[in-house]
């Protein structure tokens, strides 16, 4: 449930999306105990300010693999939004863009990635646009795919590594909801080396840290990994040069007996040692969840479902709302805890 300022924008999506799509959404893998966890998570967390430091104007720029943030609040990756609004992806790229932050945009979208980056810089010309992926068991299909997202201009990839399967999604087995309606496809996944039309994304268990090295080699681009929970993995990542590492449990639709990805964070955080940028995403609701992520040693954090329920709310205005409320939140949390944000300021509400 989203609290705080952005519910009124999550009830308006739930009134106005067909309602198997918002439990597409909304839904989580499991008995949804880590899609639950993850707001829960901050809940559990307090912020002790400092005082009297006589602090300048709030300006919260963020340097990042291949772009350089207005703001440390991205748009995390996320699938099918034609399924919210008409103008799908294309509206959330203008809002990232007008709002001065980096759209990472999923191999699953509704709308190609040329198109999407397009969209953004027309906002903006030096819009920053990732490109999500997922290894595919074919080095050609990934191939083709890294092509697509230099050719489009992406700044970056994220390459998702937490899904060696599918996630197990309880509402939409209920629903029967396991395809795309006609009329929409994964654009990223169409007319690609020997399959005709929109080839299906696979999930490989295969997949291993030897596919990322060949992905490395593959791209100038730099690559950073999105679903690292334990801190080995940041480790390797890190040795394995990666430009960056999401701290993520997929919004709780991967691993239901994952922890929140907050509570991950700090282990993260300190096995990579300010080495490479950690960022975070899962649960962000409100400007404090923001500030209480990068106190615990985030650079930036990804927001996924406000972002659907801005786009089916209102299109582009809406995730233009989204982003600006966050931002607006969190520089006024930010002002209040006296302008800095440390580990030593975390406590625990319990
Ligand atoms: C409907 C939906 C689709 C998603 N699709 C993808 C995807 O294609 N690739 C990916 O890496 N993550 C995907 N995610 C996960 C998000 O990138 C992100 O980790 C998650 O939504 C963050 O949690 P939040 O929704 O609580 O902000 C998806 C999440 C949702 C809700
Ligand atoms: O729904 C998801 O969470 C997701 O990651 C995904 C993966 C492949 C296709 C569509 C969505």
């Amino acid at each position: 449930m989203t609290g705080g300022a952005l519910a009124e924008l999550h009830d308006r999506a739930r009134e106005l999306l067909d309602p198997v799509h918002y439990d597409y959404f909304a839904g989580g893998a499991g008995e949804e105990t880590a899609l639950a966890e993850n707001e829960r998570a901050f809940q559990r967390l307090a912020l002790l300010p400092r005082v009297l430091r006589g602090q300048s104007r709030p300006a919260t720029p963020v340097q990042l693999p291949g772009a350089r943030a207005s703001t440390p609040i991205l748009v995390a990756p996320t699938a099918f939004h034609r399924l919210a609004h008409p103008d799908g992806e294309l509206a959330t790229a203008r809002a990232a863009a007008a709002a001065g932050t980096v759209l990472v945009s999923g191999m699953a979208a509704t709308v190609a990635i040329g198109e999407v980056a397009g969209a953004a810089r027309e906002v903006d010309r030096n819009a920053a646009v990732w490109f999500q992926l997922y290894l595919q068991p074919d080095a050609k299909i990934t191939e083709c795919l890294v092509r697509r997202a230099e050719d489009a201009g992406c700044s970056a990839l994220v390459v998702t590594v937490d899904s060696p399967v599918f996630g197990r999604h309880g509402r939409d087995h209920r629903h029967g909801f396991h395809d795309l309606p006609p009329g929409f496809a994964a654009e990223n996944m169409r007319d690609l080396p020997g399959s005709p039309g929109v080839r299906d994304i696979e999930m490989c268990q295969e997949i291993s840290w030897r596919y990322v090295e060949a992905l490395r080699r593959m791209t100038g681009l730099p690559v950073l990994l999105k679903g690292i929970l334990h801190p080995e993995d940041a480790k390797i990542a890190v040795d394995g040069g990666m430009a960056g590492l999401v701290v993520s449990n997929h919004g709780g639709r991967q691993l239901d007996v994952a922890p929140a990805a907050i509570d991950a964070l700090p282990r993260v955080a300190e096995a990579v040692g300010g080495r490479i940028p950690v960022l975070v995403d899962g649960g962000i609701r409100r400007g404090s969840d923001v500030a209480i992520a990068l106190a615990l040693g985030a650079t930036a954090v990804g927001v996924g479902r406000p972002v659907l329920w801005g786009l089916a709310a209102a299109g582009e205005a809406g995730v233009r709302q989204v982003l600006e409320t966050l931002r607006d939140e969190y520089e006024h949390v930010r002002t209040l805890c006296g302008g800095v944000l440390a580990g030593d300021q975390v406590v625990s509400r319990c």
